[in-house]
């Protein structure tokens, strides 16, 4: 997969399950939420929007179907259960009654301990007096809930024909890469499939990694990607053979800009949707190999001349929801600017974005508009909720 546009084939989504139910006014923002979705609400909001992918032919992969299907094997099983347990919170005693108790679940049942974690008072009946268990509360989380797992964006990146599994800035989130390690590496589907960024630690997330053209990468550098991971994803893609460009593109720190995707899109091979703000403001460094392992890096220039310049064409064209600024905030907020492509000019977009979606058809692209009103309380559009794995290449100009 090299572009953000090429026709998409099939996608990795996580229909939202019991892991929103913990979501509470206490514990909404450590978690990365907004505000308390309604979840059956929120589950049928997912399955129009599968729909309508699979609508286009898109083949739909559900997370915690492969999730099941990976644990199905013994060593994921075991390594499923590794990633439940943390020591440093249940202390020796009670871990090791957890890790013997799962030991014994079904893949189904540890599958659902993984997404949707477990209270203390969940916790199967122990032999003894555990000062862990007595001194909690029974409703802390003795595994911690995923409620992120929604963004699928963010927990793994295909880049060409390999596949990253991020690493993720936010601790609320840093688990969701143990689910994705156990998919990739057991379900029959993608055990075969080679990894891209290996073992490397330097934070990476999805949501700001962007396939601008074949050869082509932009990487966010803001409130999740660091510096040196996009310094280390760019050696790795050259290091792969999947890339001749990066740009590392600095955006704002804050969570109404928390990645790249959330500032700009691709909605054809050579047009995205952007924030009116961003359009002047954003810049980038331009980064290639020299050709004996190291890089060397130019710039800063601003991103549309350096992402024009690698892509190697005339010029990128920017759909500027070019609103009034309350009005451009606030779908920015909304996640206007966050578009899923399943083919250059056809794009699925929240429809409470009116004035954007309005501008995107005015350009000539097609939105196929989804209700969002819960699935947004978590901050993510149909971009961040969807991990393309295969992609055809954009159809030849002709
Ligand atoms: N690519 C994206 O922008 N993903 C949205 C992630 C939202 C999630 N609540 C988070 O804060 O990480």
């Amino acid at each position: 997969m090299d572009s953000e546009v090429g026709p998409l084939r099939a996608v990795l989504l996580h229909r939202p399950g019991n892991e929103l139910k913990r979501l509470t006014p206490r514990n909404n923002d450590k978690l990365l939420f907004d505000s308390i979705p309604w979840v059956s609400r929120a589950q049928q909001e997912h399955d129009a929007f599968a729909d309508v992918l699979r609508g286009r032919g898109v083949e739909v992969l559900l997370l915690a179907d492969v999730l099941r299907t990976a644990l199905e094997d013994q060593r994921a099983h075991a390594a499923g259960v590794h990633a439940a347990v943390d020591d440093r919170r249940l202390g020796s005693d009670l871990a090791d009654s957890l890790r013997s108790h799962l030991t014994s679940v079904d893949a189904h049942t540890l599958a659902e301990v993984l997404m949707a974690g477990m209270t203390f008072e969940e916790l199967p009946s122990a032999e003894g007096a555990s000062l862990v268990r007595m001194m909690h509360h029974p409703r802390d989380f003795a595994v911690d809930p995923l409620p992120n797992l929604l963004f699928t964006r963010d927990s793994s990146a295909w880049i060409g024909d390999r596949v990253a599994i991020s690493s993720l800035t936010m601790p609320a989130r840093r688990r969701e890469t143990a689910l994705l390690d156990l998919v990739y590496a057991y379900h029959p589907r993608f055990r075969h499939a080679a990894r891209a960024y290996g073992a490397h630690s330097a934070p990476i997330e999805g949501g700001d990694v962007m396939l601008l053209a074949p050869g082509v990468v932009a990487i966010g550098v803001g409130e999740r990607t660091t510096p040196a991971g996009a310094e280390s994803l760019a050696r790795s893609v050259f290091a792969d053979g999947l890339a001749h460009t990066v740009v590392a593109v600095p955006i704002e720190q804050s969570r109404a800009t928390m990645h790249l995707d959330t500032v700009c899109t691709m909605v054809d091979v050579d047009a995205v949707v952007m924030y009116p703000l961003a359009r002047d403001s954003l810049t980038a460094f331009t980064i290639k190999p020299t050709g004996d392992g190291g890089v060397k890096v130019a710039g800063p220039t601003p991103f549309l001349e350096a992402a024009a310049e690698a892509m190697e064409i005339d010029r990128l064209r920017v759909i500027d929801t070019g609103l009034d600024p309350v009005t451009a905030e606030r779908e920015q907020w909304d996640d206007g600017n966050n578009t899923l492509a399943l083919a250059p000019g056809v794009v699925v977009g929240y429809e409470r974005n009116a004035e954007t979606n309005e501008r995107l058809a005015a350009a000539g692209i097609e939105v196929l508009p989804i209700t969002g009103s819960e699935l947004g309380s978590g901050r993510g559009g149909p971009r961040c909720m969807s991990c393309p794995v295969r992609r055809d290449p954009p159809p030849k100009e002709s």
